[in-house]
Parts: structure tokens; sequence; C-alpha cells
């Protein structure tokens, strides 16, 4: 599935860069307002990342809530983050949301997409992102992806499938770590991948467990394996009530000690 994925996103970003052109997003990033610290936002405490996720290769439709009445949901229960899947074809989203999501919140904004060309790190802060989701297995060269991201003021979430990639993303100045408990090739969800990896990361890090995420439950255990974030798309966007489910795995969360013992 990725594979298909990078397929259609190279012919994508071939197009749009005849578009707009990675100068005119240069120019206009000098005259915008620096980013949300994402950072900052999640540091010091148990923190939840609600994903706008209007469809996905492993659910299919999910959603067709409008983003300004999720953004408000997320927001009333107590997100810290707001992420936003601007991929097209295989998950309904689009690069413009992250203008409208920037117009409504105060909340940092994360660009989720497979990011494999230099251009589309200058068009996540030309559009208003906050940080963005670079894929460790995919991304041809971490150290400058996490550099130009860094310069643009973005602290990005680095998502690592392995040992080797945790150790390359934080020889490379990673502050923010993503291990996704989904399986990219068969969508099976393991929640021992963040059980697995959370003890290679630094506690001065962030680790962001993504995927998975159903009940309170999931929370307290992730919580337990040492996540100091979750990320959580498909669920938030299926329930009735979005704001109390997210309150609850706040409390979830919250209330439970972070678990997991970094390697000094
Ligand atoms: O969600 C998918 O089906 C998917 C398939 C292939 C590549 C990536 C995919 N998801 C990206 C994500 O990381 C999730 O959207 C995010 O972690 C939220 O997960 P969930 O709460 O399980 O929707």
């Amino acid at each position: 599935m990725l594979k298909k994925i990078i397929t259609e996103k190279r012919k994508e970003i071939s197009k749009i860069k005849t578009k707009e052109t990675i100068n005119e997003l240069k120019d206009r990033i000098s005259t915008s307002d620096p980013p949300k610290d994402f950072k900052e936002a999640l540091n010091g405490k148990f923190s939840i990342i609600c994903e706008y996720k209007r469809a996905s290769p492993s659910t299919g439709p999910i959603s067709s809530k409008r983003l300004e009445e999720s953004i408000k949901s997320f927001e009333n229960g107590g997100a810290t983050a707001i992420s936003i899947l601007t991929e097209k074809k295989f998950f309904n989203g689009d690069i413009k949301y992250l203008k409208t999501a920037k117009s409504i919140t105060n909340l940092p904004i994360l660009m989720k997409d497979f990011i494999i060309d230099e251009y589309q790190i200058f068009q996540a802060r030309a559009y208003g992102a906050s940080s963005i989701l670079l894929i460790a297995s995919i991304c041809p060269n971490l150290e400058t992806f996490i550099n130009i991201s860094k310069s643009l003021n973005m602290e990005p979430l680095i998502e690592c499938e392995n040992s080797l990639e945790i150790y390359k993303a934080l020889e490379n100045g990673a502050e923010i770590i993503g291990i996704n408990n989904r399986n990219l090739s068969n969508f099976t969800i393991d929640f021992n991948k963040t059980r697995a990896f959370a003890p290679l990361i630094p506690n001065e890090k962030i680790l962001v467990s993504e995927s998975g995420v159903k009940r309170s439950e999931d929370v307290k255990m992730l919580r337990e394996y040492g996540a100091d974030a979750i990320l959580i798309g498909t669920e938030v966007m299926k329930s009735k009530n979005p704001s109390d489910f997210i309150k609850d795995l706040l409390i979830a969360g919250t209330l439970t000690p972070k678990g997991g013992s970094p390697i000094e």
C-alpha cells in the first residue's frame, strides 16, 4: 500500500510544483506569522493529538464531518494539537484544510502526509502547518528534511518502524518520535510496538504513540508503556460525541503514571 501511495504522491508533486513554485511558497512564508510551537505544546504532560481523517486505506470512508465542526469538538475535548491528513487520493484530504484550520484554531497543526520531496515541507509551512510528519522509511534524506523543517520553525514528528530508524532520527536531532502501532502493509494494530521501542527514546524526547486507539483502556496501556502522547484519528472522527470521548481519554492518560524505562 505504501508503495502505491508513494507512486501517486510523486505524480501529484510534479504537477503541483508547476502550479505553485517553491519560490512562491518561500515568498508566502517570509510574510507569515511564526507557527505554534508543537514541541512546547506537547511537553511535560500527557497529550492527545486529534486527527481530521475522512477516509483511509484500512477503513474506507470514515466521516464526512466538516473540518470546522471537528476542530471545535477536538478543542472542547482538550486536544493538545490537531493533525490533518492532507493526502487526497487515499485519505480524501486536502492541503487547503491546513489554511482553514489555521484560521479557526490556536492549537498547533500537524500536516500528516507522505513527505518524499523538500517541496512539501515548504508547502506545509506556507499553508499554515506548525509541524510535519516525516516517515523515516520513506524519507529520502532524514537529516536534510529534519533540518529544513526546523529552519522553518516546525519541529517535525519522526515516525520510526525499528530501532535503527529511532537511532538515526535521534542522531539527526529529532525531538519528537512517533511509533505507529499500525502495520502499514497489512494494517494490523499492535500496541506492543510502542512497548518495545519506548525504552529507546530518552526521557527528554517526546514519544507519540500513533494509531489504533479505541477506548480509555488503550490509552492507559500506552501510557504505561511510556507514551507521552497519543495520536487518534478514526475513532474520534466516528464518535457521536468527540468532546466527551476525548475528555475520557485525557483523564485515562493523565491519571496513569508514565511507564517504560528509557535507556540512559
Ligand atoms: O490509516 C490507515 O489506513 C493508513 C494506511 C496506510 C498508511 C497510513 C495510514 N494511516 C496513517 C496514520 O498514521 C493514522 O492516520 C493515525 O495514526 C491515526 O490512526 P487511527 O486512530 O487508527 O485512525
